[in-house]
């Protein structure tokens, strides 16, 4: 067995002065690192000041895709945040992304969406139509064991070629039964195709985080909601979002740094950190959001940061480099 990982735990000025000296490029989480639903974490947005001051390049990496990045830089701006739209990489860009770039998604073909505007603005971004989402009719509840509007020819658009799920605040019956019908229909386990009916129907998760940081929380996450899915089609999604390497590939396609002169800040082992040690980046764990440190101890740690620290807003402490 190879030997258990251990982390740094940092609790004074002079060992975060030494971290942020060693490394150029901070990567950010934003949900339970810079903040809590719409509460900044103290000392979060002058310990990023400090960075910029200090040469460092800043990245944000958020999984959260109920926002586009324009509307997440407006979150910043709301919160008095420094932040530029292309530091910014939401697992709901690195989708549209995945779907445009990657697999070439037809534009005579549609996504059928579960979630909300920052996957619509996203995709709308790459010239990619959607469906589903917000739309008016989807956004309704059938009434109890009716499933006749649902055998309107017009219900289960053959156009679809692909299924995206993320968070959604009005995830209903409606759009599971719809996505559930696209995700299951003859041949719907192949590519999408250009100038087909039916057939080839992709099937992706922006993240699969189980929970989500925010006041009162923790809320079930995007994960959580994309799950009936799952077990009623039986089928393996491609998740886009942290740890997973579709996320690091839009990053690295954008911002070319040195991976040994980076570090990675974030609240979840499942995704932050995960995400960090897979690509060979530095990882530091804060304790401001879901994972604990109880989880980083002892025998049966599974995934454990390089360095610890309580809370972003303690690197505040570190007054020059
Ligand atoms: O359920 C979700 O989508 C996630 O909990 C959440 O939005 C994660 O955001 P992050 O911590 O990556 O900023
Ligand atoms: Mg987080």
């Amino acid at each position: 067995m190879p030997p258990q990982k251990t982390f740094q735990h940092l609790t004074d000025a002079s060992a975060y002065q030494k971290l942020i000296k060693q490394y150029d490029v901070w990567l950010f989480d934003c949900d339970g690192v810079l903040w809590s639903g719409d509460d900044l974490i103290p000392g979060a947005k002058e310990v990023l000041e400090k960075l910029r001051g200090w040469g460092k390049e800043i990245v944000f990496v958020t999984n959260n895709a109920s926002k586009s990045r324009k509307e997440i830089l407006k979150k910043f701006v709301k919160l008095g945040v420094r932040a530029d739209e292309t530091e910014i990489f939401s697992s709901s860009y690195a989708a549209a992304v995945y779907l445009k770039k990657v697999l070439n998604f037809p534009s005579d073909r549609k996504v059928y969406v579960i979630g909300m505007e920052g996957i619509e603005e996203e995709l709308d971004a790459e010239g990619i139509q959607h469906c589903g989402g917000t739309a008016k009719e989807d956004n309704v509840f059938l009434p109890p064991l009716d499933f006749s509007t649902l055998q309107d020819d017009k219900a289960i658009d053959p156009s679809v070629g692909a299924v995206m799920c993320g968070f959604d605040m009005h995830l209903s019956y409606i759009k599971l039964a719809k996505a559930y019908k696209h995700l299951t229909r003859p041949g719907a386990d192949g590519p999408a195709k250009a100038g087909e009916v039916g057939g080839g129907c992709h099937f992706i998760l922006t993240n699969d985080d189980s929970t989500f940081p925010a006041r009162g929380g923790p809320w079930p996450g995007a994960g959580s909601l994309s799950s009936p899915l799952l077990f009623a089609t039986k089928r393996q999604p491609t998740i886009i979002g942290k740890p997973h390497q579709h996320m690091l590939d839009t990053i690295l396609a954008a911002k070319h740094f040195e991976r040994s002169k980076a570090i990675f800040v974030g609240d979840r082992l499942d995704t932050d950190i995960d995400f960090a040690n897979r690509g060979d980046i530095a990882s530091l764990m804060v304790l401001t959001g879901i994972s604990t440190r109880a989880e980083i101890e002892g025998d049966g740690a599974e995934i454990v940061p390089d360095y610890l620290v309580e809370s972003l807003g303690d690197l505040d402490q570190v007054k020059e480099l």
